[in-house]
């Protein structure tokens, strides 16, 4: 059974003009995919993100998750649901400025009321896995963007969340960032089988992972599995971004891998 199923989803935002962000969307993930999520702008992806997420519901249709219907949770079930099963990585990293890097990569754990020896070994574990055992007592301001979103990893895994759920993550990096937080990604995904959605608009990031869904207006338009080198695989993204269109300036930031 697959871990996610998106099944005829369907959101529309009423207000002066109404707004249909996605149209009977469809398609499933199965445990330990890596999949990115592509489209030009305005095409509804986070808007599939945030109904994924549990933070929107959507218009008409479901989202089933491991047999079950988060949308239909109660608020407690909800808040439990998202901090347990889900792990998030942003574009802007997200850390709370005031916390040091330890106490941002526990948080989820905090908030749960895990023992705090659990919380020792899962960050001792972790972090010496994404280098960053060294920096633990730093607030976010003095790391770099490559070391924040590192961070933001570890806080994102800590709770081993059963999908990570990543919107631009590298959006805010430089290319040899970019790259390192890719590669770790990609890492994590294979090493502890980890089910990752990645949205991005960058085909270099895309082509890590091993399919690509496009959607357009909101609607599927093609989806596209890796089966070869990852050279191949970003070739072919760039036919399908090509045929798929959107503003101009869109594909301005693709740089060649
Ligand atoms: N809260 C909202 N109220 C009304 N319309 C919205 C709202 N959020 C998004 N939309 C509209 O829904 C459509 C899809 O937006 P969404 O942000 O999901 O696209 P996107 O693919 O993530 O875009 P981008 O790549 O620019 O971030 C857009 O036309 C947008 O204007």
């Amino acid at each position: 059974m697959p871990i996610l199923q998106v099944v005829d989803v369907t959101k529309v935002y009423e207000g002066k003009v109404t707004n249909r962000a996605l149209n009977q969307l469809s398609f499933d993930v199965e445990k330990g995919e890596f999949l990115a999520v592509m489209g030009p702008s305005g095409s509804g992806k986070t808007t599939l993100l945030n109904i994924i997420s549990t933070i929107d519901k959507p218009t008409s249709g479901e989202i089933i998750f491991n047999g079950t219907k988060p949308h239909l949770f109660n608020k407690t079930e909800l808040a439990y649901f998202r901090r347990r099963e889900l792990g998030f990585i942003f574009q802007d990293f997200n850390l709370l400025p005031m916390l040091t890097v330890e106490e941002n990569i526990v948080l989820p754990l905090t908030l749960d009321n895990q023992p705090v020896a659990l919380m020792k070994e899962r960050v001792k574990e972790l972090t010496e896995k994404l280098g960053l055992s060294s920096v633990l007592n730093k607030r976010p301001d003095e790391l770099s963007g490559g070391q924040a979103q590192r961070v933001a990893i570890a806080r994102a895994l800590i709770h081993k969340p059963s999908i990570i759920l990543a919107d631009e993550p590298t959006g805010n990096l430089d290319s040899h960032n970019s790259r390192e937080v890719l590669e770790l990604l990609s890492k994590i995904n294979k090493e502890r089988n980890a089910t990752i959605i990645m949205v991005t608009h960058d085909p270099i990031a895309a082509s890590f992972c091993d399919r690509v869904l496009f959607i357009k207006d909101g609607e599927y338009f093609n989806e596209i599995y890796r089966d070869d080198r990852r050279q191949t695989f970003f070739q072919r993204i760039l036919n399908v971004l090509s045929l798929l269109g959107g503003r101009v300036g869109d594909l301005s930031s693709i740089r060649l891998p």
